[in-house]
C-alpha cells in the first residue's frame, strides 16, 4: 500500500472582463482564468519527523511562517459540542467555529504590512480542520499572482487549498499518476469549488462566487446569481495587465458598494442593470463567429466601447482610484481602451490590445506606464482550472 508523502494543488487567478461588483448584486459578469497560479504543497510528517504533532503553514509570498501544536488546535475547538470533519459535507464557517479559529489566529503577531493575512489564515484553518481534521502537516503556499490586486489571489488560494486537502483526504476520484498535474472530473471540481467558496466568504465577506468558480473550472465563464455558463472563447483576446501597486482589500470595497446601494437603491439598481446588459453583449461578441482581420477589428471596436462603459459604471459604484485614472489616461493617449479589473480601489487595470497593434506600439505603452511606477505584463487567458498532484512512498 502506498502512503501519500506530498500532495499539491494549484489553481489559476482570473481576469474579470466585465461585471465585477454588479455580479454581487445579481448581474451577469464575464471572467477568464489567467496563466498565473497559486500552488499549495502539503507534506505529511511521520511519527519520527514530528512526534508531538504540529500544523505548520508557510506563506512564502508574505514571508509568514505559523505553527500550532495539534493539541492546541484541538483545545481551541473543544467548546464546540459537535464539529464534524467530513470532506464530502460542505459547511459554512459559523460564528462559533470562527470564534475557535480567531482564538488561534489572534495568538499570532502579524507584521503590520501583512495585516490582511489573518483572513487568509482563518480561511485556511477553516478548510483544513473541516476537510482533514486534527492531523499534522506542513503546508507551503506560493503564488505567481500579485496578492490583493484584483487578479483573484484569494480565490486561487482557496481553490488550491481545497483541491490539495480534498486530494489528501482521499475524497477525490483520481487516476493517480505520481508527479504529474491531474485535472479533475466535473463532480470533483464541483466539491472543490463549494469548499473554496466557503473560504472566499471568510476573505471577501460577501463573494458572488465568480472568482472561485473560474479558478476551479478554468477557461472563460459567464456568471450570474451563482450560475455558471461556459463560454466558447474562440475570439482572440489580448490584454495588457497593469498593476497600479496600490494595495486594497476586496472585502472593504464590496461592503462600500453595498452601502452605496442601500443609500441609493433605485440609481444603483439601474447601474447594476446596465452592467448586466454590457456583460451579456460582451459574451455574445466573444462567441460570435469572425472571418478576417476586418471582422476582428469591428468586434474589437465593440468590446472597447463596452469596456469603456463598464469602467464608467464602476466609477459610479465608487471603486475607482487616481492611480487607475492615470492608467486610463495614459492608454487613451495611445487610443487604447482600459478598465479596472477585480474589486478596484487600486490593483490591476486591463487594456485591450487589438490584434493588429504592433509589438513596437505595445512596448511604447508599457514603457510609458512603467515610467510612472506601474508594472505591466501580458498573460495567457483561459487556461486549465484547479489541478492536483501526488508524491507517494511505499510502506
Ligand atoms: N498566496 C497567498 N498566501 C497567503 N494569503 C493569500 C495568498 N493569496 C491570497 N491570500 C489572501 O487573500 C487576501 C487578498 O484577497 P483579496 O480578495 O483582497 O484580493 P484579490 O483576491 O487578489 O483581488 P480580487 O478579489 O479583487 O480579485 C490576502 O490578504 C490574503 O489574506
Ligand atoms: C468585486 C467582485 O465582484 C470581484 C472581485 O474579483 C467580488 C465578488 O464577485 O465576489
Ligand atoms: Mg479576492
Amino acid at each position: 500500500m502506498d502512503n501519500i508523502k506530498e500532495v499539491a494543488g494549484r489553481a489559476p487567478g482570473k481576469l474579470i472582463l466585465c461585471g465585477e461588483h454588479a455580479v454581487v448584486h445579481g448581474s451577469t459578469a464575464l471572467a477568464a482564468s489567467l496563466g498565473l497560479y497559486t500552488q499549495v504543497r502539503i507534506q505529511t510528517p511521520t511519527a519520527e519527523t514530528d512526534p508531538d504533532g504540529h500544523l505548520t503553514i508557510d506563506l512564502r509570498d508574505l514571508n509568514v511562517l505559523l505553527q500550532w501544536p495539534i493539541q492546541r488546535i484541538e483545545a481551541a475547538f473543544k467548546p464546540l459540542e459537535e464539529f464534524v470533519v467530513d470532506p464530502l459535507c460542505v459547511k459554512s464557517c459559523s460564528s462559533d467555529i470562527m470564534q475557535c479559529i480567531a482564538s488561534l489566529v489572534n495568538e499570532e503577531d502579524f507584521p503590520e504590512a501583512v495585516f490582511g493575512v489573518s483572513t487568509g489564515v482563518s480561511a485556511f484553518l477553516f478548510l483544513y480542520i473541516s476537510i482533514v481534521g486534527f492531523k499534522s502537516a506542513t503546508v507551503i503556499v506560493s503564488s505567481d499572482l500579485p496578492l490583493g490586486s484584483g487578479l483573484g489571489s484569494s480565490a486561487a488560494f482557496c481553490v488550491a487549498v481545497s483541491g490539495a486537502l480534498l486530494a489528501l483526504s482521499g475524497a477525490l476520484d483520481l487516476d493517480a499518476l505520481q508527479g504529474s498535474w491531474l485535472s479533475l472530473k466535473q463532480n470533483n471540481r464541483e466539491i472543490v469549488n463549494k469548499w473554496a467558496f466557503e473560504g472566499e466568504k471568510i476573505i471577501h465577506g460577501r463573494p458572488s462566487g465568480i472568482d472561485n468558480t473560474v479558478s476551479a473550472y478554468g477557461n472563460m465563464v459567464k456568471f450570474k446569481s451563482g450560475h455558471l455558463t461556459h463560454i466558447e472563447h474562440i475570439f482572440p483576446i489580448r490584454m495588457l495587465i497593469t498593476n497600479t501597486k496600490v494595495g486594497r482589500n476586496t472585502k472593504a470595497l464590496v461592503a462600500g458598494v453595498a452601502e452605496r446601494a442601500s443609500r441609493h437603491p433605485k440609481a444603483m439598481s439601474a447601474v447594476f442593470d446596465a452592467v448586466n446588459a454590457i456583460s451579456e453583449e460582451m459574451a455574445d461578441i466573444i462567441q460570435a463567429p469572425f472571418s478576417d482581420d476586418a471582422s476582428i477589428s469591428a468586434q474589437e471596436g465593440k468590446l472597447e466601447e463596452l469596456m469603456e462603459m463598464n469602467q464608467g459604471l464602476l466609477q459610479c459604484m465608487g471603486v475607482c482610484h487616481p492611480a487607475i485614472k492615470a492608467v486610463l489616461q495614459t492608454t487613451s493617449r495611445f487610443k487604447l481602451y482600459s478598465k479596472l479589473t477585480g474589486a478596484g480601489g487600486g490593483g490591476c487595470v486591463l487594456t485591450l490590445l487589438p490584434k493588429l497593434l504592433s509589438s513596437k506600439m505595445i512596448e511604447k505603452v508599457k514603457v510609458d506606464l512603467e515610467s510612472q511606477g506601474f508594472q505591466c505584463f501580458l498573460a495567457t487567458i483561459g487556461g486549465e482550472g484547479v489541478q492536483v498532484s501526488f508524491q507517494c512512498t511505499s510502506a
